[in-house]
């Protein structure tokens, strides 16, 4: 991963090799000498020092450390953050992937209409256009959001209640502490929110029916704050 952000940043400097990806967003980014230019080799930083020895409860230290207004990322950042990155989406876009093919085997209607589809996008360069993708395949992102929705990649999602909270109107209060799970898969195949939950029917997810769906019936990338950056 070094050698990657080293080549691109090599190849940037030489004026060429603008990508039109996460890695380049990440270079593009001010980098300053900071905190983490002092790491010492052991690989313990101020910040994880601090961070072992603080008695502040997760929130204050993100507070603490994170509310600097003039911080950038370092070069070791954005190190971290591209292997997050990277382990984050290394299993589950390829098994998305997968899925998505197995059900378009299965479906080879599904998969003529989605064939049709992505000819018809492709410009009289025999390119399709990166903002296509968003603009001119509906049916394209509809096939891959059902097949996630029937084999989503996570089958559970926890919280931690940071403090007591009371579920309005349910008679039932959340103690601080406590793990809460969201059943995202039993979410997934619930006939209370999907009509026939175990056929493969992208046109749920079509411009034109996506309000019928509840918002939080369908979590593949989870929800909120610390829902999934890849979504
Ligand atoms: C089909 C592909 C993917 C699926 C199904 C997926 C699913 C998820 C889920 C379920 C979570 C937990 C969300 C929550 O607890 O609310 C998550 C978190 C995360 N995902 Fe993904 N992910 C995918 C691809 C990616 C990719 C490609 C990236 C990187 C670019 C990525 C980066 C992350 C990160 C950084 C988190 C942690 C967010 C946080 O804790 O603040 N994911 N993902």
């Amino acid at each position: 991963m070094r050698r990657v952000l080293a080549d691109r940043k090599a190849q940037g400097s030489l004026g060429k090799g603008q990508y039109n990806d996460f890695i380049q967003l990440l270079l593009d980014a001010d980098v300053t000498v900071d905190r983490d230019e002092k790491v010492d080799n052991n690989g313990d930083d101020q910040a994880s020092e601090w961070l072992a020895n603080t008695t502040e409860t997760t929130a204050q230290s993100d507070r603490h450390l994170f509310n600097n207004t003039n911080k950038r990322l370092s070069e070791r950042e954005i190190y971290g953050t591209a292997m997050t990155f990277f382990f984050a989406g290394f299993s589950t876009t390829p098994s998305a992937l997968a899925f998505c093919a197995y059900e378009l085997a299965l479906n080879p209607d599904i998969q003529r209409k989605l064939y049709d589809e992505i000819n018809g996008a492709i410009d009289s360069d025999g390119e399709i256009p990166y903002d296509a993708l968003t603009t001119r395949l509906p049916y394209l992102d509809a096939v891959v959001t059902e097949s996630i929705r029937l084999h989503p990649s996570s089958l559970r999602l926890r919280r931690n209640a940071g403090a007591d909270y009371e579920l309005e109107g349910t008679g039932i209060t959340l103690k601080a502490g406590e793990d809460i799970d969201i059943p995202v898969f039993a979410l997934h195949y619930s006939p209370d929110y999907w009509p026939n939950p175990y056929k493969f029917d992208p046109d749920r997810f079509m411009p034109d029916n996506r309000h019928l769906n509840h918002t939080y019936a369908y979590l593949p990338f989870g929800t909120g704050p610390r829902g999934c950056v890849g979504n």
